[in-house]
């Protein structure tokens, strides 16, 4: 018989009323014949709640009893649904992440699921029950209690359906699917009738809340199709699968993280191994770094900025500040009211100027830019947190992503994914570890920095205008804040377009007053491609200790969930290759 997984967020179990309407739910899905494993959040804001009385305790809990309590949320939540299910005269039992099976590492807090037993599942559902299932929690092999990060349980649901091999992932929320952006932020947000997993999975790392990230690169790893549905309709909502909603456009969505932090090392002497030394140390704390930016070395020495959650740059800055005064940089700034906007699209890497477009878009309102990272499917620029909505709903018109796309139509199931990728991931320690599919060398590629450029809106749009208009692909982008008011822009082009990239740019910094663009002819830029690479936080970091351990500097680097890319010197390629290869051997799909 066919498993149907059905999971029900905070808000579709906010009180008794909603705890019936879906529990009725699930009652119709075993009516249709299927086996129903039901996950639950806790009710409403129970686990905002909780957070907050463990912080009139302690500002700073310790972790291990804050998943004692948050995991409290889901217990009540999951007896309510299955008496629920009972007063509407069908059989449920329900279970801890415990009793379900489910084995974490010992991460406090943000748990990463190791394993998942099924048999005392498949003997509840065998017997007729409906399973109700504790989202977001599991046990670790010591039987301690561990959470899986905010807005895991759409985590719990995606693993217990790959487990179980089933049919399909309903994920019932308060939105009636996935929206080209929070709807709750623009009112002009279209609902997708499907998206790519990788889409989402970018999507879901740039903000949109609707989804928890780690849950897609479950739902990818193992083949999930995961139906985004509202829990207050039938209507049907968005199918996540391998298949974008459409080829043609370049932008699919869009999303903010609305409370992010920038942090800069200035004067970091340019030595092979000093960024390592910074995120490995964050790594090493559990603190997540996003948009990483080194400034090309000036007499010397380079800035090296990153972005942080707000909510950990004390905890970030206790680590950078000391790491900073033992590798000898000058110091250590942040500004902690900034904010993220991304763009997402499988489309755009098949598109040149996608980029320029969206800096026009802000361009055009006067909104600053402040940091750019690009990666194949993803545009990211960091604003100040007070234009940030405004950003949102610019770059959301710029695409047009209220009008309906043309449909794409086949179904695409790359060939990778047959057995053997079924058999490599059997062979892996742990259901959530990370998977590498390849690391690769393009040789082709050369790199044009721009510096000391005024730290004005409408600069990068500028530039890229100009060189869309001699028609250059640009690849990679990065901008940074640099000193005094001044930005950095490094991007690459093709080699064969490199001298026409420097001629586009001259004018443009004699005008503003800018030295001259500079560059290398040839560079190497290494992709390691994956799943999941952001949320295994240790992948950049590793990649910076392993070329510096070869003495190889990293000159460019972007960090996406499927992909990290970085660009080192052009005759270090090969090396770096070799070196990469051989670091990631045990994670790496394609040796
Ligand atoms: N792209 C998006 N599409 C749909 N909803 C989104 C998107 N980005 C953010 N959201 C927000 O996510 C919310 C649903 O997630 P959440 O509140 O965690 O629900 P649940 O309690 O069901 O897990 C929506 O109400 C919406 O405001
Ligand atoms: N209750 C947890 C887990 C969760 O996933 O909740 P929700 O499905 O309501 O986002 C949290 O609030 O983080």
């Amino acid at each position: 018989m066919a498993i149907l997984v059905q999971k029900f967020g905070g808000t579709s179990v906010a009180d008794a009323e909603k705890i019936l309407a879906a529990a009725r739910k699930a009652i119709r899905a075993q009516k249709q014949g299927y086996q129903v494993v039901t996950v639950v959040s806790a009710m409403g804001h129970t686990t905002d709640h909780l957070i907050e009385l463990a912080k009139q305790i302690d500002p700073d809990p310790p972790a291990r009893e804050m998943d004692m309590l948050l995991s409290t949320g889901e217990q009540v939540s999951v007896a309510l649904m299955a008496m629920a299910i009972h007063r509407l005269g069908h059989r449920a039992i329900s279970f801890t992440g415990a009793q379900l099976g489910i084995r974490t590492d010992s991460t406090h807090t943000k748990a990463r699921i190791r394993s998942i037993q099924t048999d005392r599942i498949r003997q509840a559902l065998d017997e007729g029950y409906i399973v109700i299932a504790a989202g977001f929690q599991g046990v670790t092999d010591t039987a301690d209690i561990t959470t899986l990060g905010r807005g895991g349980s759409d985590t719990t649901a995606v693993a217990l359906a790959a487990a179980l091999r089933a049919e399909t992932c309903e994920i019932y929320t308060d939105v009636d699917g996935v929206y080209t952006t929070d709807p709750r932020l623009v009112p002009e947000a279209r609902r997708m009738s499907r998206i790519s997993y990788d889409e989402m999975l970018e999507l879901a790392t740039a903000g949109a809340g609707v989804m928890h990230n780690r849950s897609i690169e479950f739902a990818k790893r193992f083949s999930v199709p995961v139906h985004v549905r509202s829990s207050f309709s039938d209507m049907p909502g968005t199918l996540i699968s391998w298949m974008p909603e459409s080829r043609s456009v370049p932008v699919c969505g869009a999303a903010a993280i609305l409370k992010e932090a920038r942090i800069t090392v200035r004067g970091v002497p340019d030595q092979p191994g000093n960024a390592a030394a910074i995120f490995s140390r964050l790594g090493a704390r559990n603190i997540a770094t996003d948009m990483i930016v080194q400034n090309v070395a000036e007499g010397g020495r380079a800035d090296i900025s990153f972005t942080v959650f707000q909510e950990e740059l004390p905890a970030a800055l206790r680590v950078v500040e000391e790491t900073a005064r033992e590798i000898g940089a000058e110091g250590v700034n942040y500004d902690e009211n900034v904010a993220k906007v991304s763009v997402v699209g499988l489309g755009m890497a098949k598109q040149p100027g996608v980029a320029q477009r969206m800096f026009q878009a802000l361009a055009d309102k006067g909104i600053n830019i402040l940091m750019i990272t690009t990666s194949e499917i993803k545009i990211s620029v960091l604003v100040e947190r007070d234009r940030a909505v405004e950003a949102l709903r610019t770059v959301h018109a710029a695409f047009e992503l209220d009008k309906e796309p043309p449909q794409a139509e086949e179904e695409a199931r790359p060939e990778e994914l047959g057995n053997d990728r079924d058999r490599i991931i059997g062979r892996l320690h742990g259901m959530e570890d990370l998977v590498i599919e390849s690391i690769c060398l393009d040789e082709t590629q050369a790199c044009v920095t721009l510096s000391n450029i005024p730290d004005r809106p409408g600069l990068a749009a500028r530039v890229f205008r100009q060189v869309a208009e001699r028609e250059i692909v640009v690849d990679m982008i990065v901008q940074s804040v640099g000193r005094d008011g001044k930005a950095m822009m490094s991007f690459t082009v093709p080699q064969s377009s490199y001298e026409a990239a420097l001629a586009a740019c001259r004018p443009f910094c004699q005008e503003i007053g800018a030295a001259p663009p500079t560059g290398r002819p040839k560079v190497a830029k290494l992709s390691i491609l994956g799943t999941g690479l952001k949320s295994h936080i240790d992948v950049a970091s590793r990649t910076f200790k392993t070329l510096a351990h070869s003495q190889i500097n990293v000159e460019m680097i972007s960090t996406s969930e499927v992909r990290l890319n970085v660009v080192t010197t052009g005759d270090k390629g090969r090396q770096a290759l070799t070196v990469l290869r051989q670091e990631f051997a045990e994670e790496l799909l394609d040796l």
